[in-house]
């Protein structure tokens, strides 16, 4: 359908791109005060718009990196704030503004693409495949207590949102990170800028001082404090820890502040070593597991080649991505690397597929048993679970 035009847009265009994107998730637009720390969130010339002649879509994007199993980091690209004015739907604008912009971040060399998604059944057409989930839990802090043999040392810092926003940042780049994990750039800060400004009570953080400088921080507000009679929880919106000695000393921390009766955190890794850790486990209780961020290969040869593999028989893979033709083909896996190959595949599969096995989120035999993978060499699912297989959970941990 061409009865309309996608073009980037300019700064002063932003205002414009926000309002039509919080209409269509039902919010109603920033007033002036909030989109003074909402215009920081957006990059100049990340946002796409489509008009007929006026703005009736928006897709928008930050650079930054993504952290790929072995460590390695590569240019990623962050998707948010996608909507199409209520009456412009199913005529093919989102499949224009995705065509556009993976198509610019192609020719940028951007390797990936990461998004958060408002529902599950959107972005898999567009080759976006769910690569990292999420679990949430809530712990008694009237009862939790750490296990006395739990790690301990290094001194905690507690500091108000102005000294957090500036001192975390440089945490957050020095600690090591997990497969999904991305670098925060300063548009994301300011987003949860605006975001921990919002609370009608402080917001914190609290920042873990190991033998070589900081190496961990939480932010967290307390939600409940002003009814009565109260019921306080302590909402944990970022945890950090470049040790277990700095993850155990956050927590502590966060269980032994007076006055909470919970602590909930939203969004951890699967393997989130919590439970290890309480005295009591049933303290703590696991509340559910979601989505965490879809993942786009851009450049599947150069992502394929990027990340380390386990110690299994090499596997050759045969991948279609009809959005971005170039990326299909045949592509060899060895503990060594990876690389394009002629010879026959062991397995076949879409783009989107690939996605959900490359942070070892899901395994190439589950996928296989679910009709999501073509087998053609039998060996070669289970070869693959060793070669794509990671010791620790993928887990993005930052939002947008
Ligand atoms: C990263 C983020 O920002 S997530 C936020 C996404 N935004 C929202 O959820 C806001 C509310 N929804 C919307 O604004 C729109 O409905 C959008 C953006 C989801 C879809 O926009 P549209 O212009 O209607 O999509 P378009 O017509 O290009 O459809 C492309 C394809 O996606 C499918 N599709 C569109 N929306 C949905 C949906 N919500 N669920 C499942 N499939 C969908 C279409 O059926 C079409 O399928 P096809 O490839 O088989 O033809």
């Amino acid at each position: 359908m061409s009865d309309f035009e996608i073009r980037t847009l300019d700064t002063e265009e932003h205002r414009a791109v926000s309002n039509l994107f919080r209409e269509t998730v039902h919010m109603p637009p920033s007033d002036d005060a909030e989109w003074v720390y909402a215009a920081r969130y957006y990059q100049p010339g990340g946002a796409l718009g489509a008009f007929d002649p006026e703005l009736i879509g928006t897709a928008r994007l930050f650079d930054a990196e993504l952290t790929v199993p072995g460590g390695a980091r590569r240019p990623t690209v962050g998707v948010t704030s996608v909507g199409v004015r209520a009456d412009r739907t199913r005529r093919g604008v989102l499949r224009a503004l995705m065509t556009a912009q993976l198509e610019d971040c192609a020719a940028r060399g951007v390797v990936f693409a990461n998004l958060l998604a408002s529902e599950a059944g959107i972005y898999g057409r567009f080759g976006y495949g769910l690569a990292t989930r999420c679990r949430s839990y809530r712990v008694d802090a009237r009862r939790a207590r750490l296990r006395p043999d739990a790690p301990a040392g290094g001194d905690l810092e507690l500091l108000d949102l102005d000294r957090a926003l500036e001192v975390c940042p440089g945490v957050y780049d020095g600690l090591e990170r997990r497969p999904g994990m991305m670098s925060r750039p300063e548009v994301l800060w300011r987003l949860y800028e605006m975001q921990l400004r919002r609370h009608t009570t402080p917001a914190k953080a609290v920042v873990h001082h190991g033998p070589g400088g900081p190496d961990g921080f939480a932010v967290y507000h307390v939600e409940g404090a002003t009814a009565h009679p109260w019921t306080t929880t302590l909402e944990v919106s970022d945890l950090f820890a470049g040790s277990a000695t700095a993850y155990a000393g956050l927590w502590r921390f966060l269980l032994g502040i007076d006055l909470v009766d919970r602590v909930a955190a939203e969004s951890r890794p699967l393997d989130d070593p919590i439970e290890l850790l309480l005295a009591d486990h049933r303290s703590g209780k696991v509340e559910g597991i979601s989505d965490e961020h879809w993942l786009r290969l851009v450049d599947v040869g150069e992502a394929l080649s990027a990340r380390a593999y386990g110690h299994a028989d090499p596997v050759v893979v045969e991948v279609t991505d009809p959005l971005l033709p170039g990326n299909s083909g045949a592509y060899l896996i060895t503990p060594d690397g990876a690389g394009r190959t002629d010879r026959p595949a062991g397995l076949r599969m879409d783009v989107t597929t690939l996605a959900m096995i490359y942070l070892g989120t899901w395994t190439p035999s589950a996928l296989a048993d679910a009709g999501r993978i073509e087998v053609r060499d039998p060996a070669a699912p289970a070869a693959a679970d060793l070669l794509f297989g990671t010791r620790v959970a993928a887990w993005s941990g930052s939002y947008f």
